[in-house]
């Protein structure tokens, strides 16, 4: 298995408090890691930290991050700008706040794709109309024209989803993506995720407190515990024989 993403030894801290400690993580070609954890264990941090878009606050005080072996703790301002957004995208739980809601969904396309390729204005609107078809948006031609306002937090979902697949991202970063949709959107967009897995290739890491999710989406898994990884197993023996005390009552409180 080919190692998209790893993660070696790297603690966070606000001030002078670990908010996370000496994390290791790997995440493989192709496959969805799953990071499952209490509230305020340190999931979105670990995103952040990775996506280096932590709050000024925080700060990395050791540790490293390889994507497909260069660390990017050590990049270029200019070099993380290309490979954020081309090769690393993260999809947020509020998808309202990545959007401009005075551009349309058209421009939005437009912006991505030009900051990554040369490409006329006909073949950039193909390739979102070709996108949102792949999300399964409805009347995709109509879309375009739209304001994100004008649409609902599911649709913005799959049109962020949409604006990862029409760069080719090869790492998603998912923080919580469907917690703040209904059931039905919900289901849509693991049905996405599942897709986008199966049809590119593409690493998942799939932040998420639901159980369901890991077993619906997840091929490995990974337990946060107050800011520490204390289980890292795939997901056949993370449900059939979990080790740690954590892992024991949080799969415990499932059956209940
Ligand atoms: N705005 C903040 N100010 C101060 N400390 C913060 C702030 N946001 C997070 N933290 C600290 O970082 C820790 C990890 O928070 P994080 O948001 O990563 O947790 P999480 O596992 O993603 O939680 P949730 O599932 O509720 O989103 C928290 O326990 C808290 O100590």
């Amino acid at each position: 298995m080919e190692k998209v993403l790893e993660v070696i030894d790297l603690t966070v801290k606000i001030g002078e408090k670990n908010i996370l400690t000496s994390i290791n993580l790997t995440a493989y070609k192709g496959r969805v890691l799953g990071i499952i954890g209490e509230s305020g264990s340190g999931k979105s941090m670990l995103c952040h930290a990775i996506m280096q878009t932590l709050p000024s606050f925080a700060h990395v005080s050791q540790g490293d991050v390889l994507y497909l072996q260069e660390n990017l703790l050590n990049v270029s301002a200019t070099k993380w700008r290309a490979y954020r957004g081309r090769h690393l995208s993260m999809i947020l739980q509020n998808p309202s706040a990545a959007f401009d809601h005075i551009q349309t969904i058209e421009s939005h396309f437009r912006e991505t794709l030009k900051a990554h390729f040369k490409l006329t204005k006909k073949e950039m609107r193909q390739i979102a109309l070709d996108a949102l078809k792949k999300v399964h948006l409805p009347q995709p031609e109509q879309l375009l024209s739209y304001y994100p306002f004008q649409l609902s937090g599911g649709m913005l979902q799959r049109v962020m989803i949409a604006l990862s697949m029409a760069i080719q991202a090869s790492l998603y970063i998912a923080d919580e993506p469907t917690t703040a949709l209904d059931t039905i959107n919900q289901k849509q967009v693991l049905t996405l995720f599942n897709q986008i897995r199966s049809e590119t290739d593409a690493t998942i890491l799939l932040v998420t407190h639901d159980l369901g999710v890991i077993a619906e989406l997840a091929d490995d898994v990974a337990v946060m515990y107050q800011g520490e990884i204390v289980e890292q197993a795939n997901v056949f023996d993370f449900f059939d024989a979990p080790q740690h005390p954590y892992t024991k009552k949080l799969l415990q409180a499932r059956m209940l």
